[in-house]
């Protein structure tokens, strides 16, 4: 199974990029409990507005009047859970998009089953690293943990698989992403390994995948978009920074500073 692929346009950053800021999106977030400020902090750099509401009593009212929804189910329980399939069939009630980061699946059966069940209920993308990707699409994935054992070239067939199944947009990351709605594939070379050194990139990531679905006219574009800012925002902190504990901090500040007309002038 092969698509056509080629690399995102900076223009196509840009315009991504333009329309986002513009909008401000409401991401609501239901990620895992390691990650929740530095995806609070990502989506406010990057010009979206984060509300991490998570009480099943209050999750459906919410995720009715966000612009996007994020499902992380890094540290899924029982009631984390439940919350999450009533934020779900919220949002498609409303029409809000809203993204799956399949943490660990294919590296223990609850979540496995919990995510695989999800894709029944129509996911506006799909973000993963290589494991995770090619687990989800029901091959066996390997995984250390969070961390994939399979690189993102490697997984890009069960992307492309995974698209066709759930009619999602499909991104899955590393040192190449790839990102699919199964019949074209854009290709991001950007980042830098230190990103994966630094807990929570993948599933900030997501968050912003999230906010650029908000009202996306192409989703495609949208999540291609998405990883592209990510990751030239994390090649731009490693410049400034010495190691995992000083790359927070000038990453944040790339993803505020990085600018649509300075990636058009890229693109000349
Ligand atoms: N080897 C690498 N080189 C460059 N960028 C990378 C590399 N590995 C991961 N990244 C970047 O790090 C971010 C998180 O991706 P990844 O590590 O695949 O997710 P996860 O944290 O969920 O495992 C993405 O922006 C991705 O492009
Ligand atoms: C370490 C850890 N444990 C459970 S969720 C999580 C965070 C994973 O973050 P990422 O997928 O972005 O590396
Ligand atoms: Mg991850």
């Amino acid at each position: 199974m092969t698509t056509q692929i080629s690399e995102l346009p900076f223009n196509v950053l840009a315009d991504e990029l333009e329309r986002v800021r513009a909008n401000t999106p409401l991401v609501h977030v239901l990620t895992n409990e390691v990650v929740q400020c530095f995806t609070a902090n990502t989506l406010l750099a990057m010009g979206a507005s984060p509300a991490m509401v998570v009480a099943k009593e209050e999750v459906a009212d919410f995720a009715a009047i966000a612009d996007a929804l994020l499902i992380n189910v890094g540290t899924v329980y029982a009631e984390r859970l439940e919350a999450m399939n009533l934020a779900i069939a919220a949002a498609n009630a409303a029409g809000t998009p809203w993204v799956l980061d399949p943490v660990a699946v294919g590296v223990l059966p609850y979540r496995t089953a919990a995510a695989k069940a999800m894709l029944t209920q129509q996911p506006a993308a799909i973000r993963g690293n290589g494991s995770e990707i090619i687990a989800l699409a029901g091959g066996l994935g390997g995984g250390k943990g969070v961390d994939s054992t399979a690189s993102s070239t490697s997984a890009l067939e069960a992307a492309i698989a995974l698209a066709q199944e759930t009619g999602a947009i499909v991104a899955v990351t590393g040192a190449i992403d790839y990102i699919t709605d199964g019949e074209q594939t854009w290709s991001v070379e950007l980042g830098h390994p230190l990103m994966t050194k630094v807990v929570g990139t993948g599933c900030a990531l997501s968050a912003v995948v999230a906010a650029f679905l908000a009202d996306a006219p192409n989703r495609l574009n949208a999540v291609a978009a998405a990883c592209a800012l990510m990751a030239l925002a994390g090649e731009r902190a490693v410049e400034c920074s010495d190691g995992p504990g000083t790359f927070v901090a000038p990453f944040l500040d790339a993803l505020a500073i990085i600018h649509p007309a300075q990636l058009r002038q890229a693109a000349l």
